[in-house]
Formats: structure tokens, sequence, C-alpha cells
């Protein structure tokens, strides 16, 4: 057997073993920790063959396993490569051709509701077409850089060599899948690791000194951080269900130099939640809420293949529960920013409609946020007033 022939065998034991219960990433790890004897370059060959696979979604679900690993290099990757060349050289002469092309020369058509089954389900504004290719193409990385420290962060780059865009921002900055940015830019301060599509919600955000804000589901914090660059006078508490992720919270907020807030583990769906909250109010809230994290699949393609479409029903009745014990905290003439990584209408505008039904709040601004255009996450932000 050749090393190609040995690649696409491993790739076909690591499908068949796989069942979706791990992201695809832990799997990997362990699989490659049971085969010690494989190096860099096998693993890396590898796992992208396995990722390039799960791209395809449904594609062609009854041809062979084989084929359809083989197909989803050739789809996937834009230039000749050795594997191609040994298992299917006369794709690998047309590897740089358009998709479309590409495609025709597949033994299945390559529909976008075959890469992506839940096409219908899509919020409104996303292109269903357009989206559904998106698949086929690895998110790039982003980070936010903070004031003052563009040009700093810009010159260890070209030092390390690394090819960057700048957003017209001047502080976003697309980087190339698997950059080791912490590495290159050792000072954590500067910078933090956000998809430029998260970046993007902090628009609708408008906060100003003295205001207290409330980010409920804050997670690790990337919404609050972004918050805080923006008006480090507001008073803030963040909250969400686990204890662990606040931990790790704590150490982000240390490191972005963050000191003065209210932290708490709360679920916001207890009996005892509202009580427990006593009179609060704030003039900002931000509920980023628990979603499918469908807009982000292109960097978890596996899921297209193991989300069970009645989740969808589930987060939406966690969502309206989460929105419904917040409102009442909101000022009069406060903001609520409903934030969601989910493509899915039932999730996004639905949600609001529930919210504008069961409060005086109104759709101000937002929407579906396109991030497939820049090589990022697919997300929807909507300011409520
Ligand atoms: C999409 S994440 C938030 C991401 C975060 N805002 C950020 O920017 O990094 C949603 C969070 O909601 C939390 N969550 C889920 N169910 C919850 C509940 N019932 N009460 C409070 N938080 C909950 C999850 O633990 C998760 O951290």
């Amino acid at each position: 057997m050749t090393r190609w022939e040995n690649y696409l065998s491993s790739a076909e034991k690591i499908i068949g073993a796989y069942t979706g219960s791990l992201p695809l990433h832990h799997f990997l790890k362990s699989f490659f920790k049971e085969h010690p004897y494989m190096g860099g370059r096998d693993r890396r060959w590898i796992s992208q063959l396995v990722y390039h696979y799960f791209r395809l979604g449904h594609w062609g679900k009854t041809l062979p396993l084989k084929e359809r690993i083989i197909a989803g290099t050739f789809l996937c990757e834009t230039a000749p490569n050795d594997f191609l060349a040994v298992l299917q050289p006369d794709w690998n002469e047309r590897v740089s051709l358009p998709l479309s092309e590409k495609a025709a020369l597949l033994p299945a058509p390559l529909t976008p509701d075959a890469i992506f089954p839940l096409i219908t389900s899509l919020s409104d504004s996303l292109d269903a077409n357009a989206y559904a290719y998106t698949m086929l193409t690895q998110p790039r990385l982003f980070i936010r850089v903070r004031q003052q420290k563009l040009d700093k962060v810009k010159a260890l780059l070209d030092k390390a060599g690394i090819a960057y865009e700048v957003f017209a921002n001047n502080t976003t900055i697309a980087l190339p899948n698997g950059t080791k940015i912490e590495t290159i830019v050792t000072e954590k301060s500067w910078y933090e690791v956000q998809d430029a599509s998260s970046q993007q919600t902090g628009a609708l955000f408008l906060p100003a000194a003295g205001q207290r804000w409330w980010d409920c589901c804050a997670a690790s914090g990337g919404k609050s951080i972004l918050l805080k660059d923006q008006q480090p006078g507001v008073q803030l508490l963040v909250s969400d269900v686990r204890r662990s992720i606040l931990e790790n919270l704590q150490q982000r907020f240390a490191a972005a130099g963050i000191k003065h807030y209210d932290a708490r583990v709360a679920d916001l769906t207890a009996p005892g939640f509202v009580a427990s909250m006593g009179h609060q109010q704030f003039d900002g809230i931000i509920l980023d809420a628990p979603c499918s994290g469908s807009g982000t699949w292109g960097r978890t393609p596996e899921s297209i293949s193991f989300f069970k479409p009645e989740e969808i029903g589930k987060y939406q009745q966690l969502q309206q529960k989460i929105a419904h014990n917040v409102v009442p905290f909101l000022k009069k003439g406060g903001a609520l920013i409903y934030i969601t990584c989910s493509v899915f209408k039932q999730e996004n505008e639905e949600v609001v409609s529930y919210i504008e039904r069961i409060s005086d709040l109104r759709r101000q601004t937002g929407g579906v946020i396109r991030g497939y255009d820049q090589g990022a996450d697919t997300m929807y932000a909507v300011r409520l007033s």
C-alpha cells in the first residue's frame, strides 16, 4: 500500500468509528494517541481528509466511503496535491477549476441541500445557496487588536512571515487558520482572539459611562471584554450557569486588565432565579444565548452530519425562557442585545418576535451577520429597546 492509500484507509477507520459524541478534534487527538507511530505529516493529512469528508455534509450518502473521502479532497482543495495525484489523477489535474466545473465531474449532484440538509430552516436574509457552499471552505482565524497596538502587532506578524489582512476598521485582523498567534504576539493584553462576526456584534452595544450592563450568558467573556473595551466606565455584571467557564472569564479579564465587575453563577431558567435577582435594573443586557452554534459549523463540519433537527426547537424554548426571565430587569428605555451564532430562523427572528410579544421592547436594528463573505462565522445580533 502507498502512503496515500494508508491515509485513506486511516480516514475510513476514523469516520467509521466516530459517533459525534465528542468534538471531532478531540476524537482525532485520542485516535493519534493510540497510533503514536504516525508522524506530524501523517496526522495532518489524515485529519484533513476527515475534515474535508465532513464538509460534504449529506452529499453522496449512497456512494462508497472511499469515494466520498476523495471527493471531499477534490472539492475542498484548490491546488494539485500528492493524495489526488495517486488516487484520482484526472481530478488532480482539474482541482483548481471553479467549484461549478468540479461539481459537474462528480458522480452525484452537488446541490445546496445535499451539503446542508436544513437549508429551508435558515434565517430569511441568508442566501441559502451561497451559504451551503461555504461549508466547503475552512473559516479564518480572527483577532481584535486593541487601540494603539495595531502597528506593533503588524510588525510581529510581518517578522513571523504571516500573511494577514487588516480590515477597514483597523481593529480586526484575519489570519490563516492554525496560526499560533500566542507565540507570535506574546503580550496578551494587545489583542483578543475573537471571530470577525462576534466583533461586529459590538456595533449594537452603544454603552455610556456609568451605565449598568449585564452579560447574562457571559461564558468566558468575549462580549463583555468587547463592551469594556468600548466603554471602560460601564458597571458590569456577568453570569453563566457554568462555574468553570466563569473561572476562564476571570483569567481573560485579568489578562485584559479588567478589574471592576461582579460575577455570579446563575441558571436563568431556575424557578428561584427571578426572585434571586431582587430589584436590580440594567441599562443594557447582552443575551448571547445558548444555541445550535450552526453559524460556526464551518469550523466543526462534523455537526452537519450529527446535529438532530429537533434540537432547534429545544434551543428556541430555552432562548425564550431565558429572554422571558431577563427582560424584566431592563430599565425603561434600556437596550437588550439578543445574539446567537445560529443560522436558523427559529432561534433568531422567531425569538425576537417572541420578545416583542411578551414585552414593550421592539427591534431597533441588527439582523444576520453574514460572516461567510469574509471567511468568518455567521451570527445573528439585534438591538431591542
Ligand atoms: C453562546 S455562549 C455565550 C458566549 C459568550 N457571550 C462569549 O462571547 O464568549 C452561551 C452561554 O450560555 C450559557 N447558558 C446555557 N444555559 C444557561 C442557563 N440556563 N442559564 C445561564 N446561562 C446559560 C452557557 O453555559 C454558555 O456559556
